[in-house]
């Protein structure tokens, strides 16, 4: 379909705990790699854009970071560009793991569940608080029985906030038709407001070092992969149509600096390996990854760090 033949176009904002599967959701509406997904909580630190065609619609995708208890100042900088992206939407998805309540409903909810548990509950609450009303995405349905699911949609209608409910899996794409479908019709009239081609406007930096960091997060183990950061340092198009890419992975220690390199650099090694494969099959062509490690004891307190992962600091 071409530009012209799009008719409305619009912002869709998903909200949900870490977790829930919003980046999965994300990616199978856009139909390409644009969030990263990890199964560690926490991945998207800044609202990632894909764009999909529905028909005559445009959807532009807002994949929020999770919503969750927010304690450090980057915790709550996340929160706050979270509720942003889902305010200036013309649709919001509370994406909900419905199998964590399935859990509490059969009696044996995980650490894990529970906190997403709380983390629902919390999106509720503020939800009725701002007298929104959202679209309700129960995912994960592949992993327990249908009927399951009815007690969890009845409590959890009880809040009053939703309009329309939804079963989905968005891991192997059950259900995720009528959802993209309702999404569509909510998208006002109007031209489209991306080249129908763009599938991200995240700028490919930005979106560089997002691989890199979701490699990290895929080797390294507790704590570690939220304390580092991943900056593009420079990005050389060769003309021999190959792309040049070097990047500076910042850790807090020097004992973190140790660990991302891995033994004699297997590490690093590895990871590059991984990304630039990711790299070269998004950017379709070939790309030559160059990784640093750099120690940088304050870099969460920096200003212009939080700025260059498009968080603002004040919060
Ligand atoms: N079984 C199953 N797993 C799913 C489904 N959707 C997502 N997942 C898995 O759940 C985990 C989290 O998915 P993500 O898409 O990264 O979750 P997220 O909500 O974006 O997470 P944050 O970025 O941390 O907020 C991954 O391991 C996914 O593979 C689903 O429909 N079924």
């Amino acid at each position: 379909m071409t530009e012209t033949e799009i008719r409305r176009a619009g912002f869709c904002a998903v909200i949900g705990a870490p977790n829930a599967g919003k980046s999965t959701l994300t990616n199978r509406l856009v139909g390409a790699k644009v969030a990263i997904v990890t199964h560690k909580v926490q991945t998207t630190r800044f609202p990632v854009r894909g764009v999909a065609q529905v028909g005559d619609a445009q959807i532009v995708i807002v994949d929020t970071p999770g919503i969750f208890a927010a304690k450090r100042r980057l915790d709550r900088a996340m929160v706050k560009a979270a509720w942003g992206g889902a305010d200036e939407a013309d649709c919001v998805v509370h994406l909900v793991d419905a199998s964590a309540w399935v859990a509490e409903q059969t009696g044996r909810p995980s650490g894990a569940q529970r906190h997403s548990l709380e983390d629902d509950r919390r999106v509720i609450e503020q939800l009725k608080e701002a007298g929104k009303r959202v679209f309700l995405a129960l995912n994960k349905i592949d992993l327990f029985p249908h009927d399951q699911v009815l007690p969890v949609i009845a409590a959890l209608s009880e809040a009053g906030v939703y309009e329309e409910t939804f079963l989905i899996s968005a891991e192997n794409g059950e259900g995720v038709d009528r959802l993209e479908a309702a999404i569509a019709a909510r998208m006002p009239e109007g031209p489209a407001l991306y080249p129908p081609d763009q599938i991200a406007d995240l700028p490919m930096r930005l979106l560089a070092a997002e691989v890199t960091r979701e490699k990290l997060m895929l080797r390294l183990h507790q704590e570690l992969p939220y304390q580092l950061m991943v900056d593009t340092e420079s990005w050389e198009e060769r003309g021999d149509g190959s792309v040049r890419i070097q990047q500076v992975i910042i850790v807090g220690r020097d004992g973190h600096k140790a660990m991302v390199l891995g033994k004699g650099g297997s590490l690093i090694k590895e990871i590059g390996r991984l990304a630039r494969l990711d790299l070269t099959q998004m950017l379709e062509r070939p790309v030559h990854l160059f990784l640093f490690v750099k120690v940088d004891e304050r870099w969460q307190e920096k200003r212009e760090r939080y700025q260059g992962i498009g968080l603002e600091f004040d919060v």
